[in-house]
């Protein structure tokens, strides 16, 4: 039995098209083999030291590896972030979120306006990026949010932090949450999306903020809160679980800053129990931008303050490193990817290689914390633990 367990997300950092992949028309994507293979070798030792090189297509060291590794395959029917999330903490997603390929109807639009006394522009599938850039003049002149989708199910209000103050976007995004996306169009989030600067150079702040859903069946982090096992959540966790199940929730602006708190609570308040970590930035910086080069930078940042952390584990430490999905930035479009994800697992008491195999679903790491915390284990995914102390 581990005292902590720390589980990183890195958001989206996929390793190649899953079985299902045909579906959703992402046959042959692979987030990180693409990277490597169009922006050169990724320097990440420290990534493969666990064992990211037996697993993804990128170069394999053949070094020795002090670590456990895997895939993952995901249950749910859809490749977002709530659903991705969820299914880890057993809480598979199989009855899609709405999505509205073709913006939201007019009925729904007429409810947003009548309880949030805004009109809007847009109301299409949209990059963000892309849609604050054409309709910015018109929002500056107008007053109105710009509201988009994309292939996920999430409803998106884009506003200048000079034309709607960020607290007036939360309550607009509140009463949408709690008013608007209701019933049939309860969609996965509503996600406000802040901006700054000038026209032809709009910048997106860290004042994003997401409304998720609330979850319908009990996840891991309360069964642990029920068992008196502290949970805390870094990053956008405590949003992607609408605030369930977890003690304390500490917000990030960064990658890094998320890779500098870990650190912190370890030698501090974080004693026992359950950290999650997302770490959104390889998604929203650079998946979803088509940004390949950007990404393969954020990967190996990343993999240098992973060195550092390695250094601090214990015997008594987890830790766990995998994504919620793909976001192959060589892909066609600006949407997610259906891809296996990663399960890298370290601890000092490890003795590696140990291969832990191709699994059936993202719930085989909330059944291993389940069982770490002596749990009685949900029969969702299988747990892993017994293959770390062989
Ligand atoms: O294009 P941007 O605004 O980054 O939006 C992306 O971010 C959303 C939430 O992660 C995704 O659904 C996708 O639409
Ligand atoms: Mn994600
Ligand atoms: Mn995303």
């Amino acid at each position: 039995m581990y005292k902590r367990i720390i589980l990183l997300v890195m958001d989206s950092v996929g390793i190649g098209h899953a079985a299902d992949a045909a579906k959703f028309g992402d046959e042959g994507s692979n987030t990180l083999g693409h990277i490597e293979s169009t922006a050169g070798q990724i320097h990440c030792p420290n990534l493969k030291s666990i064992g990211l090189g037996r697993i993804a297509d990128i170069f394999d060291t053949g070094e020795s590896i002090k670590g456990a590794f895997g895939r993952m395959a995901e249950l749910s029917t859809g490749k977002d972030t709530t659903s991705g999330h969820w299914e880890m903490m057993g809480h598979p997603v199989t009855v899609p979120f709405p999505t509205f390929y073709e913006g939201f109807p007019k009925e729904l639009m007429d409810t947003f306006t009548k309880e949030t006394g805004y009109g809007y522009l847009g109301n299409e599938v949209a990059s963000g990026t892309e849609i604050i850039e054409r309709l910015g003049a018109e929002h500056i002149k107008t007053g109105r949010p710009i509201v988009y989708t994309s292939a996920d199910s999430v409803f998106q209000i884009a506003a200048h932090e000079d034309v709607i103050p960020i607290d007036e976007l939360y309550r607009i995004c509140q009463i949408t949450r709690d008013k608007v996306c209701i019933g049939d169009y309860y969609v996965g989030r509503i996600i406000a999306r802040p901006f700054v600067g000038e026209l032809g150079s709009f910048v997106r702040t860290s004042n994003r903020h997401d409304y998720s859903r609330m979850p319908e069946k009990k996840m891991v982090p309360q069964e642990l809160q029920d068992a008196n096992i502290p949970t805390v959540a870094v990053g956008k966790i405590g949003d992607i679980y609408a605030h369930v199940g977890w003690d304390e929730s500490y917000p990030t602006k960064t990658n890094s800053h998320g890779m500098n708190m870990v650190p912190y609570l370890l030698g501090s308040s974080f004693e026992r129990g359950l950290m999650m970590v997302n770490l959104v930035e390889f998604d929203s910086l650079y998946g979803h931008r088509r940004n390949v080069e950007g990404y393969k930078r954020a990967i190996e940042d990343f993999d240098y303050q992973l060195g550092g952390l390695l250094q601090l584990l214990n015997d008594d430490d987890l830790l766990l490193i995998t994504a919620d999905h793909g976001n192959d930035p060589t892909w066609e479009g600006t949407d997610h990817t259906r891809e296996l994800v990663p399960i890298l697992a370290y601890s000092p008491r490890i003795d590696g290689p140990i291969d832990l195999g191709d699994r059936k679903s993202f719930a085989d790491i909330g059944e291993t914390i389940l069982e770490n915390f002596s749990l009685k284990q949900w029969g969702i995914g299988t747990s892993f633990l017994d293959k770390l102390s062989k």
